[in-house]
């Protein structure tokens, strides 16, 4: 049985360009180590596209053993995937409450590198950079789970704790946690992120110039965060997630998370952010054509338009668990009531409408 364990490092400060829903990458970057059966080290390299963290408190965290409540959980099936070295993040039963409220009661899925397969049915292998998306209803706990993922939470030690496996916080306390700088411009944002970076200014200008065409926004890097659209705002935010130091090799982002990033942009500007986050995906190059390396992505969302663009592969979170996956062109036409019910109301403003009838879609945990 493979175990992984993460441990999370913030890599620096970075400015916030501001956002509709705040946006801190830098801080939110983490480095995963992860650790194949054979005690073989990784490291995966996440970085998360956020809206502001609430309330941290005790449960921010600088590293966890996500296994620790795996003695709850049953990975049976999980035996005929011979090897699990390319696993880049796993989660296992995992559990979080916040006082009385029990909000993840057992999620459990692993992500690949070469793929990704939930626990109880071990066939459900993504291709090779495939894109993964969290759905469900409003509080089921799809942006907690994303932060444990991100190692800005800690899952609780065993079902039901409101305890967590936090260590002590340095430097990091929940006041220090960025807020907007609504002063600095764009530009200023490399620096700071690169305070202990090997980069000359000048490197460091070129390539905070070079991301933001990557992303479709030249010649912004004056402007301040007030003279930005919604949208660009986003797109800064993914410029940040996918800017890199390139005197660290090592700190090339694996996975990148995204947390709501189209909501409130109008169809149009999350139609862009949407093939964004396809364009910087491993499988193909960035707006200059370069090869981009991260090897997957999960995406919370409400909108359609980004399940339909910007996602191959759906697990559904309903009163804490995953209570359906499956490829998102199933996602319409699945028979599981409680997915039924979000097809046809919808999670969100931008809510998903479609054809409801019998398909293949996976089943887990409801009846
Ligand atoms: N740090 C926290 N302290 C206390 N309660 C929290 C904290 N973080 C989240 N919660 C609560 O946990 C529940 C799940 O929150 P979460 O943000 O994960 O839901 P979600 O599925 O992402 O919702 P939405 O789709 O509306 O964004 C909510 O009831 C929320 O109020």
């Amino acid at each position: 049985m493979t175990s992984a364990i993460f441990s999370s490092s913030l890599l620096g400060s970075f400015p916030v360009v501001t956002s509709t829903r705040h946006c801190d990458l830098g801080k939110e970057r983490n480095k995963f180590c992860c650790f194949n059966e054979k005690k073989e080290q990784r490291n995966v390299i996440c970085a998360c596209m956020a809206p502001p963290t609430r309330n941290l408190g005790r449960d921010e965290f600088h590293g966890t053993k996500f296994t620790e409540s795996s003695k709850y959980g049953n990975f049976s099936k999980e035996a005929k995937h011979e090897n699990d070295s390319d696993v880049l993040i796993e989660c296992r039963n995992v559990y979080k409450s916040f006082g009385e409220k029990h909000i993840l009661r057992g999620v459990s899925f692993k992500e690949k590198k070469l793929g990704f397969y939930f626990s109880c049915n071990g066939d459900g292998d993504i291709r090779h950079g495939e894109a993964v998306g969290i759905i469900g209803p409003s509080g089921t706990g799809k942006s907690t789970i994303l932060k444990i993922i991100a190692g800005l939470l800690a899952p609780d030690k065993q079902p039901g704790s409101t305890g967590s496996q936090s260590k002590p916080v340095q430097g990091h306390s929940p006041d220090r946690y960025p807020g907007q700088f609504p002063e600095q411009s764009v530009r200023l944002a490399g620096p700071v992120r690169y305070e202990n970076s090997c980069m000359s200014d000048e490197q460091i200008a070129q390539l905070v110039t070079e991301t933001l065409a990557a992303v479709g926004l030249k010649g912004v890097e004056e402007r301040l965060p007030s003279e930005l659209s919604g949208g660009m705002k986003k797109r800064v935010a993914l410029a940040r997630s996918i800017i890199c130091d390139i005197s660290k090799e090592s700190i090339e982002p694996e996975v990148l998370l995204y947390d709501e990033p189209t909501a409130g942009l109008d169809p149009i500007a999350s139609t862009v952010v949407e093939d964004l986050i396809r364009s910087v995906h491993t499988k193909g190059e960035d707006a200059l054509g370069k090869q981009e390396k991260i090897a997957s992505y999960v995406v919370v969302t409400h909108q359609h338009s980004t399940i339909r663009r910007a996602v191959d592969r759906l697990l559904f979170l309903h009163e804490g668990k995953v209570v359906w996956q499956g490829m998102t062109e199933e996602f319409t036409t699945s028979t599981n009531p409680i997915v039924r019910q979000i097809i046809v109301f919808g999670t969100g403003p931008d809510h998903l409408v479609g054809p409801v009838g019998l398909g293949p879609g996976r089943r887990i945990g409801l009846e």
